[in-house]
């Protein structure tokens, strides 16, 4: 029995900070990783051709970097996924992120292929929906009747990621499971959200408005879940969150047995 951490990658983002663009990872995301999940977080660059970078893809594509990987996380981000990538006319208002998309979507595809777990948080739940061909809304709160699922910006993000709403957790599902109930309390940090779901996702949890908040990947051979909300978010104190971070990290953890 190996007592190594299974490795779990995480995407990174493109930032500019001053001049130079970085490829960062926010800090929560790895502490939920390495202490939720129990594993070597490795941070994955975001490999398409940036100012200062030649497109990764020309040195390595998904397959060789699945290999090295047990688990492969999606975290949230600013940015929005390009909605011509879903199909819908490009907007030059909306913060994008073309390298990290250049990434992300072909990486969803090649982990999911190859049964290795997966993870996605937000931006990254977004990404899963639109790499197996679902689209997004680019502006919820723009349609009647919608929540308006975004956080209060001018608020200190103990605020922001506080609980915002209620989930109904859809029975028989991972998260119903998990949580041993049928409805958490999560919070809420988007403008974007699930329009129509990809075929071969199962909804595992919807917004009293009716907005899906999490899907499962329904041939997954291990864990393959993404999730609107943030779990990470002081994980040790949701045990939902914890729970979900402990199986990904199983699942992690039963790969590196495997191979
Ligand atoms: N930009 C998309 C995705 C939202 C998202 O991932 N928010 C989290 C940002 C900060 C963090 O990583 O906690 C949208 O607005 O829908």
């Amino acid at each position: 029995m190996s007592h190594r951490l299974p490795v779990i990658g995480l995407l990174a983002d493109v930032k500019t900070i001053g001049q130079h663009p970085f490829h960062a990872v926010t800090e929560k995301y790895i502490d939920a990783v390495a202490h939720g999940a129990r594993a070597l977080p490795l941070l994955i660059p975001a490999g398409g051709a940036g100012r200062d970078l030649q497109a990764l893809d020309t040195l390595y594509g998904a397959e060789e970097l699945l290999e090295r990987l047990d688990g492969l996380f999606l975290p949230g981000s600013l940015s929005n996924v390009a909605p011509p990538l879903y199909g819908a006319p490009a907007d030059p208002q909306m913060l994008g992120d073309a390298q990290r998309d250049a990434t992300s979507l072909a990486l969803i595809r090649a982990a999911i292929a190859r049964g290795v777990p997966l993870f996605a948080v937000c931006r990254g739940f977004q990404e899963l929906n639109v790499a197996l061909g679902g689209t997004l809304h680019p502006r919820l709160h723009e349609i009647p009747g919608r929540l308006d699922h975004c956080e209060p910006a001018d608020q200190p993000r103990e605020v922001q990621y506080a609980p915002a709403h209620p989930v109904r957790l859809l029975a028989g599902g991972v998260l119903a499971g998990l949580a041993g109930s049928e409805q958490a309390m999560v919070n809420s940090l988007h403008w974007q959200g699930v329009a129509t779901l990809a075929p071969g996702l199962i909804v595992e949890a919807l917004a009293p408005d009716g907005q899906v908040e999490a899907a499962r990947v329904a041939a997954a051979s291990a864990f393959a879940l993404g999730v609107q909300w943030h779990p990470e978010w002081k994980f040790r104190d949701n045990p939902l969150s914890s729970a979900l971070f402990a199986a990904f990290g199983e699942a992690a953890r039963q790969r590196l047995q495997g191979r």
